[in-house]
């Protein structure tokens, strides 16, 4: 009676020693997985924000979203729940494999005889189903993108109502998702099948050679049956080892093969200055500057580009559409790198300075600013530290935002919405320009920033960046009234520089630049060109523009560079063109 009470004693402690492991284990090792998840996503992401701008002129966003959701779980869940049977079952097969041995090693040397074939089997299926699961990764990867496009420009989707293709496509990438995993789950069949077959030949090698050892007296019959038990349990523990370890361990690096690649992937474009002077003048030079952009290599861009801009002077970028213009503010931001020649700021290549020093002092309103879903105040500090609401007020004020913030609900609090969404695009452009000139940059590169302002918030806003004395201001920009009062214009067409000097300059020089001015005061130059526009040539412009000099023969020979002048001579073309219409 006492026997029995301590061994069922010791039958309940077994028992409760063994769930609390269980429990331990699972505990391990769901927090392993969190951990590793986590630990694997950080890794990612931070390899990711540190590629050059070019990568993600060739990596989609759908992609990245793709690999840093889908496979990054994958491969975390994959890697640490199939450790977790690996341990657990080589455990076991070397324990079943030492009792085998110890009733039979002649039977044994025949059972792991198959082991090494079952392996070179599982080895090529494995190769396999990695391939089909890195397919399958990127096909997913492909519908993501897909998906990430279309909800990211729903308006556009919707203005066009090309809803059902942009599903269509989706579909379809789907489908082809569906059928690689068609073919993922005819391989696994394929592998059970094969499996089976060598279940069944050792099965047979067994008992035909164990029964042989029976009959001639080197075996007990008890012991082959006690052989043939242990080797069930071995063949259980190798199924699991090879069907659900090896082959989803090859999934899991299917899937983490563009992760890892992600991962270790070395920028092309190093930020790896250091210098951070404590003063910045703000001179710049683009020194027989070529460049062309990753995508295009054979497309030169620009094409050995020479200007100088001295500290504190406004120098506007014009030209033709695609000339150029933005692709030297890029340059300025060390997006990109040149291919031969050099960008200098005050004196030193550009990619001399200290990341976050350059873009402190380097501030960029580009030309459809980004912002980002939060508060307006945060957009407007936007990486910066400690910055007090009477700060931000401020610069909101030189960016003439101050009063539409103010008549929102919650004022400076108000949510900007996913890149900005929920304001007008005047509206965003007045918070880039804010977020700018908090930082009291020493350049300060202004890429169509002011394109979507009337002409009264333009005004205060070139007033506020001029008011930012002693500091550079590169303009680009395509209205006139914009680039008239800039100290310096340089015009780029076709990527080379073919005119600079002022505006009154460049209009008695009459070459590339006073065309352009004639062509944008006569309206050509805007997307609504009127038929009667249209039929205007070069000759044309001039025809009329003496026209009107003569009409207006008190004005002076200074007059026809005069915008004003010219905008008169537009009014008064416009007048004649719709009279030649109304006849
Ligand atoms: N990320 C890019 N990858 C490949 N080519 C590019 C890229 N960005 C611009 N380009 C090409 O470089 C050329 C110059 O472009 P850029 O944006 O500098 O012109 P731009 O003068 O600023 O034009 P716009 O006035 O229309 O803004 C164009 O032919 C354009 O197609």
């Amino acid at each position: 009676m006492i026997v029995d009470m301590s061994i069922h004693e010791c039958a309940s402690c077994c028992e409760i020693c063994s769930a609390a492991c269980y429990a331990l284990r699972t505990g391990l090792f769901e927090i392993t997985k969190i951990k590793f998840n986590v630990r694997v996503r950080n890794l990612l992401f931070r390899s990711i924000t540190r590629q050059e701008i070019g990568f993600f002129d060739s990596v989609k966003t759908g992609e990245i979203i793709s690999r840093l959701s889908a496979d990054t779980t994958i491969t975390t869940v994959m890697f640490v729940n199939n450790v977790k049977v690996l341990i657990a079952s080589f455990v076991r097969v070397v324990g079943i494999v030492g009792f085998m041995v110890s009733l039979s090693w002649r039977l044994s040397i025949l059972t792991l005889i198959m082991l090494p074939i079952i392996g070179v089997v599982s080895r090529v299926f494995g190769g396999y189903l990695k391939k089909v699961a890195m397919e399958i990764r990127t096909s997913f990867a492909r519908a993501n993108e897909v998906a990430d496009e279309t909800c990211g420009n729903i308006r556009t989707v919707r203005s066009f109502a090309n809803e059902d293709r942009e599903c269509e496509r989706y579909s379809e990438l789907l489908e082809k998702t569906y059928k690689l995993h068609i073919r993922k789950a005819l391989l696994l069949g394929s592998f059970t099948l094969v499996e089976h077959a060598f279940d069944l030949a050792l099965f047979v090698l067994t008992l035909y050679y164990g029964g042989h050892l029976v009959m001639t007296h080197k075996m007990t019959a008890g012991n082959l049956v006690a052989f043939y038990l242990y080797l069930n349990r071995l063949r259980a523990s190798l199924k699991k080892l090879t069907i659900q370890v090896y082959a989803r361990l090859m999934e899991a690096v299917g899937a983490s093969t563009k992760v890892i690649e992600f991962i270790d992937r070395v920028p092309k474009v190093r930020n790896g200055g250091q210098l951070a002077p404590s003063k910045l003048r703000g001179s710049i030079e683009f020194k027989n500057v070529w460049m062309c952009y990753p995508s295009r290599r054979r497309a030169h861009v620009l094409k050995d580009v020479s200007f100088k801009v001295s500290p504190g002077e406004v120098v506007a970028l014009v030209g033709p559409s695609g000339s150029g213009k933005s692709t030297c503010v890029n340059l300025l931001e060390h997006f990109y790198e040149t291919m031969s020649g050099q960008v200098l700021l005050d004196g030193n290549p550009i990619k001399a300075y200290d990341h976050k020093f350059l873009h402190r002092r380097v501030a960029l309103v580009g030309q459809e600013p980004v912002l980002f879903a939060r508060s307006i105040k945060d957009n407007i500090s936007y990486a910066l530290d400690n910055c007090s609401l009477e700060e931000v007020q401020l610069v909101a004020r030189q960016a003439n935002a101050h009063q539409f913030i103010t008549e929102l609900p919650e004022g400076y609090e108000t949510e900007a919405g996913e890149k900005g969404m929920q304001l007008s695009g005047g509206q965003k452009q007045r918070v880039a320009i804010a977020r700018a000139l908090i930082r009291r940059p020493a350049v300060l590169l202004l890429d169509e920033a002011t394109s979507a302002l009337d002409s009264e918030s333009e005004q205060m806003v070139e007033q506020a960046t001029q008011n930012l004395h002693g500091h550079t201001v590169i303009v680009v920009a395509h209205r006139l009234s914009t680039v008239e009062k800039a100290d310096r214009i340089i015009v780029i067409d076709k990527g080379r520089v073919v005119e600079q000097g002022r505006h009154n300059e460049l209009m008695q020089r009459d070459g590339t630049y006073a065309k352009m001015v004639r062509r944008q005061l006569l309206g050509l130059d805007t997307s609504d060109d009127t038929e009667a526009g249209d039929s205007l040539t070069d000759d044309d412009y001039c025809c009329k523009e003496s026209g009107s000099s003569t009409a207006d023969s008190s004005s002076s020979d200074d007059d026809d560079t005069d915008p004003h002048h010219l905008r008169r001579s537009k009014l008064e073309l416009t007048e004649k063109n719709s009279d030649v219409q109304k006849k």
